[in-house]
């Protein structure tokens, strides 16, 4: 049986280290736990290791040593035919966006439903639903270059709330956008979590971050020095 503490979790990352083998380690005893519901920002100085220890979730890297719980079940070890479906409970946001520029808009949000064997019906609803919630609906049919970098990054947001994921990781969502446009960005996030979609958005911009009232876990060279 489940402790109830754990049962609620919906990451836990225990005493987690991860070294590259050209850098050293760069992720140092990491400990922390994110409740379902919650909404958490993740800073500190470049290279601090935001992004390694994003990129352990979705077993994009593995870490060396420790423990990462998602759902109340241990991922770092699962084998490469059991990522997909971790996959599948994720929302990945990045900053440069990463849309396919030979596909319509719809299409770059169709892609998670796409590759998870949705029908054309119940895709055509989902994406609608997503690009309406990013404010899009009406721009399905354009091409992401023909857009703002602003209404990109919405379309990288539609296409990771698109398949109704447990978790949202976001590295650097505003990263390339002016303040009124990060903004925006960051008050859609905020939307998602009232309506109980768990976050977890790295971020540098700690004017941004400081207007919301979120728990900030803060790295220093590979450690958790606030947060946690
Ligand atoms: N694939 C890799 N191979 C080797 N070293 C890496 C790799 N990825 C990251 N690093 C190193 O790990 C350290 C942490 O990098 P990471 O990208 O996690 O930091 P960050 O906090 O996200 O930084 P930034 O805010 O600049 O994106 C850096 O020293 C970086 O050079």
């Amino acid at each position: 049986m489940l402790s109830p503490e754990l049962r609620l979790s919906m990451l836990q990352f225990i005493n987690v280290s991860k070294r590259y083998s050209d850098s050293g380690e760069v992720l140092s005893d990491v400990s922390f736990q994110l409740e379902k519901g919650e909404m958490a920002f993740l800073t500190g100085h470049s290279g601090a290791g935001k992004s390694t220890l994003l990129k352990l979730i979705p077993v994009i890297e593995r870490p060396n040593k420790g423990q990462i719980l998602f759902e109340g079940r241990p991922i770092n070890r699962i084998s490469k035919r059991q990522v997909p479906l971790l996959r599948r409970k994720l929302g990945l946001i990045f900053q440069d966006y990463r849309l396919l520029h030979d596909r319509s808009v719809f299409d770059n949000v169709a892609l998670p439903l796409l590759v998870a064997g949705y029908g054309q019906q119940e895709t055509a609803r989902r994406v609608r639903a997503a690009l309406d919630k990013v404010g899009l609906l009406r721009k399905e049919k354009r091409y992401p270059l023909a857009l703002s970098g602003g209404e990109q990054q919405r379309v990288g947001i539609a296409r990771a709330i698109v398949h109704k994921p447990s978790l949202i990781l976001a590295d650097e969502p505003t990263g390339n956008l002016d303040p009124a446009l990060a903004s925006e960005i960051m008050d859609l996030f905020k939307e998602f979590n009232q309506v109980g979609v768990t976050l977890l958005v790295a971020s540098h911009n700690l004017d941004l971050i400081s207007r919301f009232a979120c728990r900030t876990l803060k790295l220093q060279q590979g450690r958790l020095i606030e947060g946690g």
